[in-house]
């Protein structure tokens, strides 16, 4: 009798495989640290055949840890970093170039020609994204152009483009499935949200050949599996399949319109539940496919591209801590941030800004700050960043938020998780298991299994670890979220041409 549900999660900057048991607690667990390549500024690439080593490593390795083989597992669920964007050869398996990675800005330009064209409007309309680096369809254009002959090639089906999970089912099936779920699909621009089907006007737009685009299939159905995985020896159905940002909010149980989650990771994530409801946001945020089980659910999304990236690029790249979790006893041996504020626009901004040309600030220094200050604004950054997402979200749906579940690497930040709650002025409630990424995966895999038997046992597992309860007037949080906008003004732009 299988045992577990194994979840991977390949995110931007490791592999993990969770064992999940029918209580939805983390049984075993391993990772595996993803090389991050810079080849160029703004350029962020990922070896595929090391993603696909490092996912299958922590694979054999969480199983191991428990002494249990691919026979004790009923079913595997994948969740993975989005948008990023890769070409492979079917007859070898070979990928042709290195993945570009979700965060990189080399296609800047062909997306700011595409909206001096005028192409934005229909883009939203269709695809419920906008004209930005970050999505698949310029970055796959790309690929093509570079790859010899590649969009001969992939006309002539020889080729297979996909984004993270494509690839991984295609190398666990040995090469036998080239499919890609909804969510997954919803973030390349090339996909009418609406039909869930690839839309022929975005295949020309961004000149993509369909023969070598996936099937698009459910995020989870009983039934037939999406794929075997046959690479582990014996058999196992992958029957759950969901971008991370979707994935988290499935693992939060987030299933009601209205309920939101923000994922604290590299980047942050914000996503509301909008149930059947597709809402066109009119402040620059997303629409997309939340799920696709029996029927398709919708989600608003923010998207910010540096959060607690900002918390490693002071380790790494500013040598100020020795870990991650070292920021908050530097950020708390300060009574406030000095006035100082950090702009993490290292990768330009996402929403609501969409600037692919802003690069990082930090404003507001006099002589007495100090590198505490320093650590406080760029923690700060993470919490006004989000906050602002939030602000444009409630704007959207109307009506406001009553709490926020959190999860992610820096939600174990209890300073920032404080901070996030004064600026929105509502409950930030993190559970217990902040592994909600993996969770969903699992539970979009297990539910399909029959392994759990519906969305209200698996909100029954989900349990608070802690809540954190705003503690600053509304008058003082306006004052901050005024002061942080006029620091990103000042971060706007930097690398274009002309400014
Ligand atoms: N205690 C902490 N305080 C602030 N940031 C943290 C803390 N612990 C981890 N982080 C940040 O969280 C991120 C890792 O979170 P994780 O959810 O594993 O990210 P991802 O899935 O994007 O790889 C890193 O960017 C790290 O700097
Ligand atoms: O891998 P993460 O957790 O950084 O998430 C990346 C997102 O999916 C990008 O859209």
């Amino acid at each position: 009798m299988a045992t577990y549900i194994l979840a991977l999660d390949q995110g931007t900057t490791s592999s993990r495989a969770i064992l999940f048991d029918r209580n939805g607690h983390p049984v075993a667990r391993a990772q595996r640290e993803l090389t991050q390549h810079f080849p160029q500024s703004g350029w962020v690439e990922h070896d595929p055949l090391e993603i696909w080593h490092s996912q299958l490593d922590t694979l054999h390795q969480a199983l191991a840890s428990v002494g249990a083989s691919p026979r004790d597992i009923a079913a595997i669920g994948i969740a993975n970093q989005r948008e990023t964007s890769l070409v492979w050869e079917r007859a070898t398996g070979k990928p042709l170039a290195p993945a570009i990675v979700w965060q990189d800005r080399r296609t800047a330009a062909h997306c700011a020609q595409l909206q001096a064209e005028g192409h934005e409007e229909q883009v939203r309309r269709r695809t419920g994204l906008l004209l930005d680096p970050y999505f698949s369809a310029t970055k796959l254009a790309w690929l093509l152009d570079a790859i010899p002959h590649g969009r001969e090639r992939a006309q002539a089906g020889e080729l297979a483009a996909g984004t993270i999970d494509s690839w991984l089912i295609w190398k666990l099936s040995d090469g036998a499935r080239h499919v890609t779920d909804a969510t997954n699909a919803s973030r390349t621009l090339l996909l009418d949200i609406d039909t869930g089907q690839w839309d022929p006007a975005m295949l020309a737009l961004f000149d993509i050949p369909l023969p070598c685009l996936p099937q698009v299939v459910p995020s989870g159905t009983r039934g037939e599996p999406i794929a075997l995985a046959t690479a582990l020896g014996h058999p196992v159905p992958i029957t759950g399949v969901a971008g991370d940002q979707q994935a988290a909010l499935f693992g939060q149980t987030c299933f009601v319109p209205g309920m939101a989650k923000n994922t604290y990771g590299t980047g942050c994530f914000v996503l509301m539940q909008t149930g059947d409801r597709r809402i066109h946001s009119s402040n620059r945020l997303l629409t997309t496919i939340a799920s696709h089980t029996q029927e398709r659910r919708y989600a608003l999304e923010g998207s910010v591209f540096v959060g607690g990236a900002v918390v490693q690029w002071l380790r790494d790249g500013l040598g100020m801590i020795e870990r991650a979790e070292d920021v908050e006893a530097l950020a708390a041996s300060v009574p406030d941030h000095g006035d100082v504020h950090v702009v993490p626009a290292f990768a330009g901004l996402g929403s609501p800004h969409w600037d692919p040309y802003a690069r990082g600030a930090i404003v507001g220094l006099s002589r007495g700050s100090t590198r505490a200050h320093i650590a406080r604004a760029a923690l700060e950054s993470i919490a006004f960043q989000s906050a602002e997402l939030l602000q444009a979200m409630q704007a959207d749906v109307g009506h406001p938020l009553t709490e926020l579940r959190v999860d992610g690497g820096a939600s174990a930040n209890n300073l920032l998780m404080q901070f996030q709650s004064d600026l929105l002025g509502v409950p930030v409630v993190r559970p217990r298991c902040t592994e909600t990424t993996a969770l969903g995966a699992a539970y979009l895999a297990g539910l399909s299994a029959g392994y759990w038997e519906s969305t209200g046992e698996l909100a029954g597992n989900w349990q608070v670890d802690r809540v954190f309860e705003p503690a600053m007037s509304r008058d003082e949080a306006g004052g901050r979220l005024h002061t942080w906008a006029r620091a990103v003004e000042r971060s706007r732009g930097w690398t274009r041409a002309d400014a």
